[in-house]
């Protein structure tokens, strides 16, 4: 295997987690994307960040996306490079959309761009590159596939993935509080116990099911699709405005849930104007990006 084409670019959706009962399994991909290209060079690595990240993230061999085009190439057999590196981020770190996993599926897909057979890398082995690279199947396959999907770990270690079915007019509102409460998903996963009540692992295997059938096309079963008893609450204390704000809407007839590890908060509908604005006023951006249907794309 080679390196065949002289540039490669990539688009990756951010992507949401959990959504509320499918605890490290359920994630949906938005319409909102990092776009990177990248030339194989002869020299040292460079990455030009424009954008979130810019002037943070590492702009030689230590970046994400670097890394795991490396992998990808190793992967398929394919010689390393030096490689001239563009990055344009739209999707926000430690926010709760994903980024790490789409940073990896970025470099995986960009390798499969450059190489002279692409089938070296095919979309499955991606999926699984990245997940083993970032550890989140759950945003790793919308990143990959699109859509909203289910993903699971097998016995034999391996992660798998499946499309769930969808209601394509389904509204999906994102809000991304101010910069200042960015939290690593290390850190929120620091919080949560080794072991949780019974009673609670069945409260989240009936709501995971309603919720199944909510997004399918039950928008009557959303609010109870949507509750959790497996990691919000455990999270109260690293999320408190997240938390409070997500208990408002609910209050309020929303169906919402913290995105992945958030502190972004998820609403599966459309938010009333008073609302919407009410939000902007204390800091919050609201995004009413669409559902991605693709994947992450070779541009
Ligand atoms: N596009 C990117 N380029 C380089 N590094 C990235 C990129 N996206 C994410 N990362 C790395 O991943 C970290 C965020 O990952 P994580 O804590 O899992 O949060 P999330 O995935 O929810 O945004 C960032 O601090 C950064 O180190
Ligand atoms: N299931 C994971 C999801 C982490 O998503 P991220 O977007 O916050 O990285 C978790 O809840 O820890």
């Amino acid at each position: 295997m080679r390196i065949a084409h002289e540039e490669a670019r990539v688009r990756v959706p951010a992507t949401t987690a959990n959504m509320g009962p499918g605890f490290d399994s359920f994630g949906m991909a938005f319409r909102f994307y990092d776009e990177v290209s990248v030339r194989p060079i002869i020299g040292v690595t460079s990455v030009r960040v424009e954008g979130v990240g810019e002037g943070v993230v590492p702009t030689d061999d230590d970046n994400l996306v670097v890394r795991a085009l490396r992998a990808g190439l190793e992967a398929a057999g394919a010689p390393q490079a030096g490689f001239e590196m563009r990055c344009i981020n739209r999707i926000p770190h430690g926010g709760g959309l994903g980024s790490s996993a789409s940073a990896a599926v970025a470099g995986l897909m960009l390798a499969r761009g450059l190489l002279s057979d692409p089938r070296a890398l095919p979309l499955d082995s991606v999926f699984s590159l990245a997940t083993s690279f970032e550890g989140h199947p759950d945003n790793v396959a919308p990143a990959v596939y699109g859509g909203a999907t289910v993903a699971w770990i097998e016995a034999d270690g391996n992660p798998r993935s499946a499309p769930m079915p969808v209601d394509g007019s389904l509204p999906v509102t994102i809000l991304v509080p101010p910069p200042a409460t960015r939290l690593s998903t290390e850190e929120a996963r620091r919080v949560l116990p080794n072991s949780v009540p019974r009673a609670d692992a069945l409260f989240n295997t009936s709501r995971a099911a309603v919720l199944m059938l909510a997004l399918a096309g039950r928008p009557d079963l959303l609010m109870a699709g949507t509750e959790d008893r497996l990691h919000q609450e455990y999270r109260r204390d690293v999320l408190p405005g997240s938390m409070a704000v997500m208990d408002s809407l609910r209050e309020q007839g929303y169906p919402a849930v913290i995105s992945g590890a958030g502190p972004t908060v998820l609403v599966l509908a459309r938010l009333a104007d008073q609302t919407r604005f009410t939000l902007e006023q204390h800091g919050w951006r609201v995004l009413v990006p669409g559902i991605d249907t693709q994947g992450a794309r070779l541009l």
